[in-house]
């Protein structure tokens, strides 16, 4: 892989892939969320035997991040990885919580073991998103 700010950043979510709890699909997803300040979140897809609770690695990557205190407008970038012949598209509830948290233009970069790599947005993975527009202060 050359080394540019996206490959750098797939080479984190490719490391958080590596922590991927899937035992039911046996499918791992990493994911890696740049923050403004330079933080970066590693993200890996939790499955649970109650299998509608499993949570992927795009949403262990935000949460992680939401849960550390940042919010919409402190986020760079996001990059995605898993084992598919084209880049990973993101699940719908997951292109919903981008949505909350991600301007709409910012790169979200999806790839795949072979080193495809496509950048897209928000608002191409979800237009019309619902947004209930929460006050500033929350
Ligand atoms: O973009 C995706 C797509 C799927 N998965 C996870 C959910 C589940 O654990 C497994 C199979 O769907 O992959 C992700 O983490 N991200
Ligand atoms: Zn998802």
């Amino acid at each position: 892989m050359s080394d540019t700010p996206e490959t750098t950043l797939m080479q984190r979510a490719h490391a958080g892939r590596e922590r991927a709890y899937a035992p039911y699909s046996r499918f791992k997803v990493g994911a890696a969320l740049l923050a403004r300040d330079g933080q970066v979140f590693e993200g890996c897809n939790i499955e649970n035997g109650a299998y509608p609770l499993c949570n992927c690695a795009e949403r262990t990557a935000i949460f992680s991040a939401v849960a550390t205190g940042l919010r919409r407008g402190d986020f760079a970038a996001l990059a995605v990885i898993g084992d598919t012949p084209q880049p990973i598209s993101p699940c719908g509830a997951c292109r919903q919580v981008m949505s909350e948290f991600f301007d709409p233009d910012m790169p979200v970069w999806l790839g795949n073991l072979g080193g495809l790599l496509q950048r897209t947005s928000v608002r191409e993975l979800l237009p019309g998103h619902f947004e209930m527009a929460p006050p500033a202060t929350d």
